[in-house]
C-alpha cells in the first residue's frame, strides 16, 4: 500500500480570520492530480485531546453560491460555528466536488435530477458510481495538524469507517442536520436510502 505522505503534501500556512472567528488555514496538494485541499484549524490542543472535526466535500453551489438544493452550506457554517463554541477544531475542505464527480458533471446531474431522478440514478445515469470520494488526505492532514482522537461532525458513517481504518481514534459522532429545506428534503431521503446517511424521520419531517 502507499504510504500517504507519498501521494500528498503540506505546503503552507497562514492566517483566516473569518466572519466566525480567527483559523489558520493549511494547504495540502495531491502530487500525481495536483489537486489542491485546504483544513482551517481554531484553537490549540495536544494530541491526547479528542477535537471537533468536520470532514467537508467541495460543493460550490451550496457552500459559496447559497444554494438550498442540498444541505451544505448550512452544514459548513454550522461546523464552523460549532467549533468556534467549543474553542477548537479543524475543518477538512476536501475538493471532491459532486462527491467526486466534479462541477459540471454535478450540473449535468442536477439537470437529470430535475426531469425526475434522484441523486443516485442522475450520478449512474452519467456512468458514474453513486459515490466517488476518496478519505486518504485526511490522515495527513490531520497529522499534520496533531489531532488523534476526534468529534466528528457528520451523518454519513462513510466517514466514520475512513478515519477508523486510518488509525484515527472516533471517540463520538456529533449529527450535522442543519440546512434541511423544502427544496432538499427529497435529496436528504435519497442520501439516508440509498447512501447510509443518519437522518432520524424527526428530522426529516422538520
Ligand atoms: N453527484 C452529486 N453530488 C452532489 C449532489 N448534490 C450535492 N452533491 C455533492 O455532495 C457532496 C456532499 O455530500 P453529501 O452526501 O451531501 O454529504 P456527506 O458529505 O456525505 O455527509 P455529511 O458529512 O453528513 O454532510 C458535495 O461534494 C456536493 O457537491 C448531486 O445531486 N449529485
Ligand atoms: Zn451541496
Amino acid at each position: 500500500m502507499t504510504n500517504p505522505s507519498e501521494k500528498y503534501q503540506y505546503v503552507s500556512s497562514a492566517k483566516l480570520p473569518t466572519k466566525l472567528g480567527k483559523f489558520a488555514i493549511h494547504g495540502f496538494v495531491e502530487t500525481e492530480s495536483d489537486q489542491e485541499h485546504v483544513a482551517l484549524s481554531y484553537g490549540e490542543w495536544q494530541s491526547d485531546e479528542v477535537v471537533p472535526i468536520r470532514i467537508h466535500s467541495e460543493c460550490l453551489t451550496g457552500d459559496a453560491l447559497f444554494s438550498t438544493r442540498c444541505d451544505c452550506g448550512a452544514q459548513l457554517e454550522r461546523a464552523l460555528q460549532n467549533i468556534v463554541e467549543q474553542g477548537k477544531g479543524v475543518l477538512l475542505y476536501l475538493r471532491q466536488e459532486g462527491r467526486g464527480i466534479g462541477l459540471l458533471n454535478k450540473i449535468q446531474a442536477y439537470k437529470l435530477q430535475d426531469e425526475g431522478m434522484d441523486t443516485v440514478e442522475a450520478n449512474e445515469h452519467l456512468g458514474f458510481d453513486a459515490d466517488l470520494r476518496d478519505y486518504t488526505i485526511c490522515k495527513l492532514m490531520l497529522d499534520k495538524l496533531n489531532v488523534k482522537h476526534v468529534n466528528l461532525m457528520t451523518n454519513n458513517p462513510k466517514k466514520h469507517k475512513a478515519l477508523i481504518e486510518m488509525g484515527i481514534n472516533v471517540v463520538e459522532r456529533t449529527p450535522i442536520d442543519h440546512g434541511i429545506t423544502d427544496d432538499n428534503r427529497h435529496y436528504i431521503r435519497t442520501k439516508t436510502e440509498k447512501l447510509g446517511h443518519q437522518f432520524s424521520e424527526q428530522q426529516l419531517k422538520k
